[in-house]
C-alpha cells in the first residue's frame, strides 16, 4: 500500500477553557479560572490516498479540533502532523502557503463561511487569484464558468450574493471554492448538517463525483452514521480525545469491537436484523477537563475492570485489519 497523505502522530492538544467552562458546578473554586481542557489525548491516525475517511463521535471527542490541526488553524502541544511526508505542525504562516492549496476546507454552515460582501465570481475569484497569481482574465472567467458547472450551477450564479441562495446551493459554492485551487485534501467538518435530508444526498452524491473524477481524498466529520454507512472508505471512531477503533466500513458496521462502537451501532435500527436492542449507556459522560488515567470509556463500559482504569488502551490491530484500544477486546472480555 502506498504511504498514507496524512498522518497524525501521538497528537495532543490542550486548550484553556472557555468562559462558559470557567465555574462548572463540578469545579471546585480553588482550582484555576481557566482550567484545562483535554481536547486530544493522543491521537494516532492515516489517511490514505483518495478515500473517505470519516471521523465519528459524540460531541466534543475532539473531531473539529484534529480537522482544525490539520487546516493549521491551531497547533498540537505534542505529538506532529505529518502530510504527503512532510511535517507541517510546525510551519510557519509562510512555509504552510503551499499546503493551503492542497488541504482545503468545507464547514457545517456556508452562510458563515462565505463572505456576505461578495458575489460568488469574485469569492471564486479571490481563491484562484491566490493559488493561480499569472492567470489573465478570461482564463479565471473560464475556469469560474466551469467551476459552476461542475458544482451543479449556472453562470447567472456569478453575479448574485450568498443570501441569495438555498443551502444547499451555497454548500455547493463552497464546494467549488475548495475545488477551485485544485487540492489534495478536503476536510468536510459536518457539512450536511445545516441541510435538508433530500438536499444532503444531492450534496453528497455531488462530493463523491468529484472523488471520483478528480481522485480526491476527504477527511469527513460527521454525527450522522447513515452518511458513514453510505459514504465512508473507513471510519475512526472518536471518545474523549482518542481514537477508539478504525475499521473500513463494512467491518466497523458488520463486527463492531470497541463496546463504545457497538454502543452507537447499536442506536441504528437495521433492516437485516430487526430484534436487534440498542445498548444504553449507563454512568457519568468524563468531562475533557480531567486527564483519563485508564481508558477514557471506562466508567461508561460494562466491560471494564481495574486494569481499564489504570492502563491506557493502545491501538491493536486485529485480524480483519481493524484497530482497536480496548483492554476487554484484547482479553476476550464480552457482553453478558
Ligand atoms: N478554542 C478552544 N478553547 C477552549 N476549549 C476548546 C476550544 N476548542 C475546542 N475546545 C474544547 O475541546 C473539546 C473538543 O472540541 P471539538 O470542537 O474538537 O469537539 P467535536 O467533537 O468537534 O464536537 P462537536 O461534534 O460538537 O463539533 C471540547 O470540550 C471543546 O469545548
Amino acid at each position: 500500500m502506498s504511504k498514507p497523505l496524512v498522518t497524525f502522530h501521538r497528537l495532543e492538544k490542550v486548550f484553556r477553557a472557555r468562559s462558559e467552562w470557567r465555574w462548572p458546578l463540578r469545579w471546585p473554586r480553588k482550582q484555576s479560572r481557566h482550567p484545562k481542557v483535554y481536547a486530544l489525548n493522543g491521537i494516532d491516525l492515516s489517511i490514505h490516498r483518495g478515500e473517505t475517511l470519516c471521523v465519528v463521535g459524540e460531541t466534543g471527542c475532539g473531531k473539529s479540533t484534529l480537522a482544525r490541526l490539520l487546516v493549521g488553524l491551531e497547533r498540537p502541544d505534542e505529538g506532529a502532523v505529518y502530510f504527503d511526508d512532510q511535517r507541517i505542525d510546525q510551519l510557519s504562516d509562510s512555509q504552510r502557503m503551499p499546503f493551503r492549496k492542497k488541504i482545503q476546507m468545507v464547514f457545517q454552515n456556508p452562510y458563515a463561511s462565505l463572505n456576505p460582501r461578495m458575489t460568488v465570481y469574485q469569492i471564486l475569484r479571490e481563491a484562484i487569484r491566490l493559488h493561480h497569481a499569472g492567470w489573465s482574465r478570461t482564463q479565471v472567467d473560464q475556469f469560474i464558468e466551469e467551476l459552476l458547472q461542475s458544482v451543479g450551477l449556472t453562470k447567472d450564479a456569478e453575479d448574485r450574493y450568498p443570501h441569495e441562495f438555498s443551502g444547499g446551493q451555497r454548500q455547493r459554492i463552497s464546494l467549488a471554492r475548495a475545488l477551485s485551487v485544485e487540492p489534495k485534501l478536503i476536510i468536510a467538518d459536518e457539512p450536511l448538517a445545516a441541510l435538508d435530508v433530500s438536499v444532503q444526498a444531492q450534496v453528497l452524491n455531488l462530493m463523491m463525483d468529484k472523488q471520483k473524477e478528480l481522485g480526491l481524498t476527504y477527511l469527513f466529520i460527521t454525527h450522522d452514521l447513515a452518511v458513514v454507512e453510505h459514504f465512508a472508505t473507513r471510519v475512526a471512531v472518536m471518545y474523549l480525545g482518542r481514537v477508539c477503533e478504525v475499521a473500513d466500513r463494512a467491518t466497523l458496521f458488520d463486527a463492531p469491537k470497541h463496546p463504545y462502537t457497538q454502543a452507537l451501532l447499536s442506536s441504528i435500527p437495521r433492516l437485516d436484523n430487526l430484534d436487534l436492542e440498542p445498548i444504553h449507556l449507563t454512568g457519568e459522560v468524563p468531562t475533557p477537563l480531567e486527564k483519563p488515567m485508564g481508558c477514557s470509556f471506562c466508567n461508561r463500559c460494562p466491560l471494564a475492570n481495574q486494569r481499564c482504569y489504570e492502563q491506557i488502551p493502545m491501538l491493536v490491530t486485529q485480524s480483519d485489519g481493524s484497530q482497536v484500544a480496548c483492554h476487554a477486546v484484547e482479553e476476550g472480555r464480552t457482553w453478558k
